[in-house]
Formats: structure tokens, C-alpha cells, sequence
């Protein structure tokens, strides 16, 4: 099934919001299916946000991720990628609705608290960059319960 790389960045971790980020995936159904809990150095960072290295903000972002531990995750479900780029709301929180992770708790494009990978594609890449060890494989007991 669908998985995604999910990170609550430096604010979200400091402000205190891990367990409240954590319900709401898990509260949506959603299966945790690898989390660790870092220090992230800047080359890793840079290589995270290689994409974004000709924005005039790459700096400052490296600079803000690498400025306290974090949390990583993999989650996993059925459209999971879109559906959790849902739950965490638009890049600028000012935009966000209210009731996604950002709306709620974010006011800075530049202290946004998660993120989660943009599609597929880049879910793959940063699963293998964030977890080379791999995920844990199991399934929720109420699997049944949360899909037809
Ligand atoms: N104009 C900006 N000024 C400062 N920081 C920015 C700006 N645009 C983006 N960022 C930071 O870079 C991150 C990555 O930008 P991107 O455009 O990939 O947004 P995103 O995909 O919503 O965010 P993320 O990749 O963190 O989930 C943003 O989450 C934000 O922290």
C-alpha cells in the first residue's frame, strides 16, 4: 500500500505538537510504520531539500532543520501522500484552512512544523534517504475496520 515520509520539523517538536501531529494520522486510519526521533546534520538536509537549492530561501530552510531534533515517520494507507499533504494544509500556514495541521498551529511560511512528501515519487526517495534500515512491516488489527 501507499506510504508516505512524513517530519515534524524543529518548531513543531519544541512547541510541544508531536503527539497531537502523531493522533491525526493515526486518528484518520492511517498506519505508522517508522518513526525515529533526530538531530539532522546540514549535508543531510541539504540533500533532503536538494530540489529547492536555487531558492533564495534554501538557506534559512537548512538553517531551520537542522536547528533541533526532529521527528521522522513513514505512514502508510490507501492515498495517503495526497490525503496527508491534506492534512497538513497549504506551504503558507496563513493559507491553510483551518482543521489541517498548519491552519491550526503555523502563521510562517518559514515555521510551517511538517512536512510531508509532495508525491509518490519523491515518498520513495525520501523514505530510502530518511530509513535505509527500512520500515516496520506489520498491520493494524483493525485494518478491517478502517477499509471495505
Ligand atoms: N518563501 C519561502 N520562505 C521561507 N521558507 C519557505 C518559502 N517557501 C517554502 N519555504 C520552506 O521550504 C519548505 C519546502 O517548500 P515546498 O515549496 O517544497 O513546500 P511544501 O512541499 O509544502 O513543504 P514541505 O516540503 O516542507 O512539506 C516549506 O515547507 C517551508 O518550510
Amino acid at each position: 500500500m501507499e506510504q508516505t515520509f512524513i517530519m515534524i520539523k524543529p518548531d513543531g517538536v519544541q512547541r510541544g505538537l508531536v503527539g497531537e501531529i502523531i493522533s491525526r494520522f493515526e486518528k484518520k486510519g492511517f498506519s505508522l510504520k517508522a518513526l525515529k526521533f533526530v538531530n539532522v546534520d546540514r549535508p543531510f538536509a541539504e540533500k533532503h531539500y536538494a530540489d529547492l537549492s536555487a531558492k533564495p530561501f534554501f538557506n534559512g530552510l537548512v538553517e531551520y532543520i537542522v536547528s533541533g531534533p526532529v521527528v521522522a515517520m513513514v505512514w502508510e494507507g490507501k492515498g495517503v501522500v495526497a490525503t496527508g499533504r491534506k492534512l497538513i494544509g497549504a506551504t503558507n500556514p496563513l493559507a491553510s484552512e483551518p482543521g489541517t495541521i498548519r491552519g491550526d498551529f503555523a502563521i510562517d511560511i518559514g515555521r510551517n512544523v511538517i512536512h510531508g512528501s509532495d508525491a509518490v515519487d519523491s515518498a520513495t526517495k525520501e523514505i530510502a534517504l530518511w530509513f535505509p534500515e527500512g520500515v516496520v512491516h506489520w498491520q493494524s488489527s483493525l485494518h478491517s475496520w478502517i477499509y471495505e
